[in-house]
């Protein structure tokens, strides 16, 4: 596909009674939409991450509840077959909060019995994806911001459209920095073994007509120690109260290597992030995926000849981050500050 070809590619579309997803296993080859009229379709389509990125994940169960509601009621005891599909969506994947956060909200409102349940939980989820657009956009300014002029940055797997309701939250920065001609240059790492950053970003940022120029994850060390960065954007799948960031496998070495080389960092995340129940990263799960995800295919005839380890997330501690932008505001130093301050009042 040429770099210049645009396209306004979306992974969630929602027609009011079904919804279609990106099937982002397939980027950037192919562009492909699944449609799904049940709970147990998003489930799976979560599962096996044809939608991923944490803000995307949580509105994809948010219609799914919708779906589920759309086909229960107004059955006798409809409610409890809804119960049963908001599980198995809470089962879907354990890393990204904003899964259980958007689950929650539909939960608050199912037990409010409202009157006409299926309007209102559209209303909702709706309102879920709506806002975090909203957010992106928000938080692109903050985080440009607090940036200024860049060299370049360094933006790890992918937290952009692709991942979200729309803009991205690392990539709504880089999308902000750019339309105010703040940066040089953007490069992003592979980010294996799902090639986050290969496929997806390098792409979505095409699509605007911003060049990323692709490094391998080894790479990234040298980048740094070339003075070539200021900074590295990421974005979260779960922050806990002091701050410590469940982001990406690969985000912890980065920041390790960034503070060696005095490049800052900065992570980007939805309010909707935050677990303000976790004081510390601690306790996080850290999701393991299938070895097979990890293992080249000349192993996968064979899987006697090789084990393989596949944690898909890791924990950055707060103190090796410069700055987490939301769209309540910016912690900076969180590793200081904690960041209960951009907690709900
Ligand atoms: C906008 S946050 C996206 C976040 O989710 C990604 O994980 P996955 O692709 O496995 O869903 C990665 O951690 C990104 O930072």
């Amino acid at each position: 596909m040429s770099t210049s070809q645009k396209l306004s590619v979306q992974a969630l579309q929602w027609s009011g009674h079904s919804l279609k997803v990106l099937d982002q296993r397939l980027l950037p080859e192919t562009i492909a939409y699944d449609e799904y009229n049940d709970a147990a379709g998003v489930t799976e389509a979560i599962a096996s991450m044809r939608v991923r990125g944490a803000p995307a994940i949580g509105i994809a169960a948010a219609y799914g509840v919708v779906l589920s509601a759309m086909r229960h009621y107004p059955n006798a005891d409809w409610q409890s077959a809804v119960e049963q599909d908001i599980q198995q969506l809470a089962a879907s994947r354990p890393t990204a909060v904003n899964l259980f956060w958007a689950l929650d909200k539909m939960r608050r409102l199912l037990a409010q019995n409202p009157a006409e349940p299926i309007a209102a939980l559209t209303q909702l989820a709706e309102q879920i994806h709506a806002e975090d657009i909203a957010a992106n956009h928000a938080m692109g300014e903050r985080g440009a911001d607090v940036i200024g002029d860049a060299k370049a940055v360094l933006t790890h797997c992918n937290a952009g459209a692709l991942a979200t309701g729309g803009y991205g939250t690392a990539l709504g920065v880089i999308r902000s920095l750019h339309k105010r001609g703040q940066l040089q240059n953007v490069y992003a790492d592979e980010t294996r073994p799902w090639l986050q950053g290969a496929r997806l970003t390098v792409w979505e940022l095409a699509q605007d007509g911003i060049p990323a120029t692709l490094i391998a994850d080894s790479a990234a060390a040298w980048l740094m120690k070339s003075g070539k960065v200021d900074w590295i954007i990421v974005g979260a799948d779960r922050i806990a109260a002091n701050g410590d960031v469940a982001n990406k496998i690969g985000t912890y070495s980065l920041a390790v290597l960034a503070k060696q080389h005095g490049v800052k960092v900065m992570v980007a995340a939805p309010s909707s992030t935050f677990d303000f129940s976790m004081e510390n990263g601690d306790s996080i799960e850290i999701e393991q995926r299938n070895p097979k995800e990890l293992l080249p295919d000349c192993y996968l005839n064979d899987g006697s000849l090789v084990d393989a380890w596949n944690p898909v997330f890791d924990v950055t501690p707060a103190a090796l981050i410069s700055a987490i932008v939301t769209e309540r505001g910016v912690v900076i130093d969180p590793g200081l500050h904690g960041v209960r301050s951009l907690a709900p009042c």
